[in-house]
C-alpha cells in the first residue's frame, strides 16, 4: 500500500489486479504525452498552447502519481463508494501539484482514469472497455453528479457561463466520448493498417470533433470550441491518418490551435482513458 492509500478506508479487499492497472495507467499517460501531432497540447515535440508546462512537467506528474491507480483498483475491488474514491483522488491531486510545482497537468486524468481503475478493480480480470465504462456510470455515476466540486475551477466557471457539461457528466454517462468516438476510431485505424501511435492521433481527433471540452470553452469561448471541433472534423473527413499527407494536415491544425491558444485538455484525458482501456485489455 502506498502513502496515497492512507486516505482510503481500511479495507481488506480480495487479491486485485492493482499492479496491472497501475502499469496500464502509466502506459496510457505516457502514450498520451507522446502522441503527436495533438493540436494545442504538450508533447515531446513542443508545449503546444501552454506557457507554464512542458513534457518534463508531465513526466514529473506521472511519477508523482505513482501508486495512485493501484490504490484505486484496490479500493474498487474492496467495494469502495464514491466518497472513499474521491478522498484517494484528492490526495493524488495534491501529489500531482507537488510534483509539478503547482501546475495542473493531470487533474482530469486523475479523475477519469481513477474511476476506470476502480472499475477495473471491482470487475476483476476479463472485463472489456465497454463494461468498465458502464460500470463507472452504474456504480458511481449518481454520486459523481451529486458531488459538490471546486467552485473556483475553470470547469465550474464554464458550467456557470455556458451551461456546458464537463468531466463529471462524461464519467457519469459511462464515457460516451471514449466508447462511441475515440475507441472506435482507434480500432478502425488499426484495422486499416495504422500503427498504434498513429491510431492514437486518429482517436484524439475523433474526441476533439465530438467532445464539449471545458478547456476549449475556457480558453476560446463558444467560437474557440466551434473552431476546434470543425478543424478536427475536417481532418477526419479528409481521411484522417489514413490519407496521404495526413501528418502535414494534422500539423497545420496544431499550429492553428497554438495561434488561438486553444488547448483541448479534456480530449487529452479521453485519449488517456482510451489508451488505458486498450492497455488493460491487452494484459
Ligand atoms: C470533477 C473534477 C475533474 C473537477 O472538474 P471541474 O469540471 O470542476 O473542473 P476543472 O478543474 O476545470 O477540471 C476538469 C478537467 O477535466 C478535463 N475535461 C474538460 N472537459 C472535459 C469533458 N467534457 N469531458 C472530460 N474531461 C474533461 C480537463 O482536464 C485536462 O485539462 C487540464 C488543464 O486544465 P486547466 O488547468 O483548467 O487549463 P489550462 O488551459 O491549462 O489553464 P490556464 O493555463 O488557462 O490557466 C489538464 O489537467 C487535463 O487533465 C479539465 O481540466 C475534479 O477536479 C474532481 O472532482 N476531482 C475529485 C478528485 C478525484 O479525482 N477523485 C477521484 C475519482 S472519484
Ligand atoms: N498533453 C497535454 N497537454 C496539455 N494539457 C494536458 N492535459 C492532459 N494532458 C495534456
Amino acid at each position: 500500500m502506498t502513502a496515497l492509500a492512507l486516505a482510503a478506508p481500511a479495507v481488506d479487499g480480495p487479491a486485485v489486479n492493482g499492479r496491472r492497472v497501475e502499469r496500464a495507467a502509466r502506459l496510457a499517460l505516457l502514450g498520451e504525452l507522446a502522441c503527436f501531432p495533438k493540436p494545442g497540447l504538450v508533447s515531446f515535440v513542443d508545449a503546444g498552447s501552454h506557457a507554464d508546462m512542458d513534457a518534463t512537467s508531465f513526466l514529473r506528474s506521472v511519477i508523482g502519481l505513482s501508486g495512485y491507480f493501484h490504490d484505486m483498483a484496490a479500493a474498487g475491488a474492496a467495494g469502495a463508494g464514491f466518497a472513499a474514491l474521491n478522498r484517494i483522488g484528492r490526495v493524488a491531486e495534491v501529489a500531482m501539484f507537488r510534483a509539478t510545482g503547482g501546475v495542473n497537468t493531470h487533474r482530469g486524468a486523475v479523475f477519469a482514469l481513477g474511476l476506470l481503475a476502480a472499475a477495473a478493480g471491482a470487475a476483476g480480470e476479463g472485463a472489456g472497455p465497454d463494461e468498465l465504462c458502464a460500470l463507472v456510470a452504474e456504480r458511481w455515476g449518481a454520486a459523481v453528479l451529486a458531488a459538490r466540486g471546486d467552485e473556483q475551477s475553470h470547469g465550474a466557471a464554464v458550467r456557470k457561463r455556458y451551461g456546458a457539461p464537463g468531466a463529471r457528466e462524461e464519467a457519469a454517462a459511462g464515457f460516451p466520448t471514449v466508447t462511441r468516438h475515440a475507441l472506435p476510431a482507434w480500432r478502425a485505424a488499426r484495422r486499416k493498417g495504422a500503427d498504434p501511435a498513429t491510431a492514437a492521433v486518429q482517436a484524439f481527433f475523433a474526441s476533439v470533433a465530438a467532445l464539449e471540452d471545458t478547456n476549449l470553452l475556457h480558453r476560446g469561448g463558444v467560437e474557440g470550441l466551434a473552431h476546434a471541433r470543425a478543424a478536427a472534423a475536417g481532418f477526419l473527413d479528409a481521411g484522417g491518418v489514413l490519407a496521404p499527407g495526413w501528418h502535414a494536415r494534422a500539423l497545420a491544425v496544431h499550429r492553428g490551435f497554438v495561434a488561438r491558444r486553444l488547448s483541448p485538455g479534456g480530449s487529452a484525458d479521453i485519449l488517456a482513458a482510451t489508451l488505458f482501456l486498450l492497455a488493460l485489455a491487452e494484459g
